[in-house]
């Protein structure tokens, strides 16, 4: 802000996020409902290239089907279950992911902290943890 006109200025900065994962696991509607606050209806498949060497936020998706009692048949059916959180968490320490997040396209649930997180991580990169050498006396 500067003060000298009396007129704020605000000052922004533009950043790339890119959102990689499975066909059909709600990228698309993701981002759409951060953006626009709406579910889109048509589910059209899109193609999206992993960037190596960027921070990597693990997102749940379509966190509103865990209470959703049909999924949960159609699940059992097959004897699976939905991804727990500590699941999510575990794996996102295995591919060494900042984070691990569940969020909502359907109700909105999380999807902000999703994009507060993602800029954050750009933002304010945590250090890499870097063995110390081993000196010899
Ligand atoms: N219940 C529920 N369904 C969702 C949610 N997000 C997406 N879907 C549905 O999942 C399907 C796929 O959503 P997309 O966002 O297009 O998936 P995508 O990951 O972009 O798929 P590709 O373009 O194939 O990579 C659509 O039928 C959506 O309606 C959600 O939060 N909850």
């Amino acid at each position: 802000v500067t003060a000298a006109s009396g007129a704020a200025e605000v000052i922004m900065q533009t950043i790339k996020c890119v959102v990689v994962g499975d066909g059909a696991v709600g990228k698309t509607c993701l981002l759409i409902s951060y953006t626009t606050g709406a579910f889109p209806k048509e589910y059209i498949p899109t193609v999206s290239h992993h960037c190596p060497g960027v921070p990597i936020l693990l997102v749940g998706t379509k966190s509103d089907l865990r209470n959703d009692a049909e999924i949960q048949r159609k699940l059992k059916e097959q004897n699976q279950a939905p991804v727990t959180h500590q699941q999510g968490a575990a794996l996102a320490r295995q591919i060494q992911a900042i984070r691990y997040m569940e969020c909502s396209a359907l109700n909105q649930e999380g999807i902000k902290e999703v994009f507060t997180e993602a800029v954050r991580a750009y933002l304010n990169p945590q250090p890499t943890v870097t063995k110390k050498p081993c000196v010899l006396l």
